[in-house]
């Protein structure tokens, strides 16, 4: 582990430098890594913790996914089972069904949670918002985190890429005296490219609010806002979409990505940076007291039970596809599937 200054504010971090995919191996040798779920995360973890050489299977209901799963080398019966007997196999079980699913199938894996056991997951919803989930796992087994900081996708292809996302990394509880060695392992498994300590409450709160916040919520609604003043005054789609996020994805966000925001600045015009350093202050300022009500909305676990409450329903995934379709089809969407094509690589 590494001390490192973060803008003058020292925390640990872990990478392989520290504690090599060697040093994992041997600390998870003895260990049947059970992935339960196979959406998004359980590909991305159980594919690089296969590709390391780690010992893995996975548990999943019949369906798409399954047949995923299948498609990607994981062999019925041999490393392919139901959500139970994953479970029951298992030595580090592995929650990685949706934060809703784990409360419907918490009885089932439950009972499988014997003494020396781990009970790992990627969010802190299930724990930190206990009270909701009816989550309380056994005292006698350990109950760990490594939650990836992006989606599982990104972790599956930088890892083929030989790059690695960051994640964080927290023990709720350390029953066998070796859970924090056992996380840190898994990460290194699943191929974080370094790992930052959180806590379960820590985590859950502020992944609820970035997502909600700058990664997705906030940033759909800014583009939208810009898109829509500028069509209202007579701008047309390429104009409006390109000034609004084809230039944010494919020219400004890799320059601040790569070296941070300055840098981005410092390679605009001086009229641009003047602008922007005005206007920042004031979109900040209105856009703070929408923040402080989401922070306060996780914080009181009022979005995790919206979560939960919309999750459970029969039609959900009809009513998110009919959301995400109406997205898709809008205008300014629209216009971005055609300003794509017209990308040169896409032609
Ligand atoms: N999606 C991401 O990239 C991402 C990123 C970081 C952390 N996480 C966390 O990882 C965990 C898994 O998230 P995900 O997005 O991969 O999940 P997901 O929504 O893709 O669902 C995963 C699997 O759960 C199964 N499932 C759902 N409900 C079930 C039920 N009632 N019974 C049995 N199986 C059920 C589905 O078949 C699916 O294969 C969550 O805790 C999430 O917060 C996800
Ligand atoms: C990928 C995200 C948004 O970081 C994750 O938190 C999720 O819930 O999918
Ligand atoms: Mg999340
Ligand atoms: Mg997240």
């Amino acid at each position: 582990m590494a001390e490192m200054n973060f803008g003058g504010v020292l925390e640990t971090v872990v990478t392989s430098k520290e504690f090599s995919l060697e040093k994992a191996r041997e600390v998870l040798k003895d260990e049947t890594i059970a992935v339960l779920g196979y959406g998004i995360q359980g590909p991305g973890q159980a594919c690089n913790l296969r590709d390391n050489g780690f010992n893995v299977i996975v548990g999943q209901r019949p369906g798409k996914t399954y047949d995923k799963a299948v498609a990607d080398g994981w062999v019925p019966g041999k490393t392919l089972f139901s959500i139970e007997e994953a479970a029951e196999k298992g030595t580090i079980v592995c929650m990685l069904l949706s934060d809703a699913g784990q409360i419907s199938a918490w009885p089932k894996v439950k009972k499988y949670l014997t003494k020396g056991k781990a009970l790992y997951y990627s969010h802190g919803f299930a724990i930190n918002w206990s009270d909701r989930t009816g989550v309380v796992p056994p005292e006698d087994i350990d109950v760990i985190m490594v939650a990836p900081k992006g989606s599982g996708t990104s972790l599956r292809t930088m890892f083929c890429e030989g790059r690695g996302l960051n994640c964080s990394y927290a023990v709720y509880q350390d029953a066998t005296g070796k859970a924090e060695e056992r996380t840190i392992a898994f990460g290194i498994g699943i191929g974080a490219g370094y790992m930052f300590k959180t806590t379960f409450q820590r985590e859950a709160t502020s992944d609820l609010t970035g997502e909600r916040g700058s990664l997705m919520g906030a940033i759909e609604g800014l583009l939208e806002a810009q898109y829509q003043v500028l069509r209202e005054h007579g701008h047309s789609p390429s104009e409006a979409f390109n000034e609004t996020v084809e230039e944010l994805t494919q020219s400004l966000g890799p320059l601040f990505g790569a070296k941070g925001m300055d840098w981005m600045y410092a390679n605009c015009s001086t009229t641009a940076q003047r602008g922007a350093l005005d206007w920042a202050p004031r979109f900040r300022d209105a856009i703070k007291p929408v923040m402080e009500w989401l922070y306060l909305s996780v914080q009181s676990g009022n979005e995790a039970q919206i979560s939960i409450d919309s999750n459970s329903k029969e039609d959900y995934r009809e009513k998110l596809n009919e959301e995400l379709r109406a997205m898709r089809e809008s205008e300014m969407w629209q216009a971005g599937a055609t300003v794509r094509k017209l990308r040169p690589e896409n032609n």
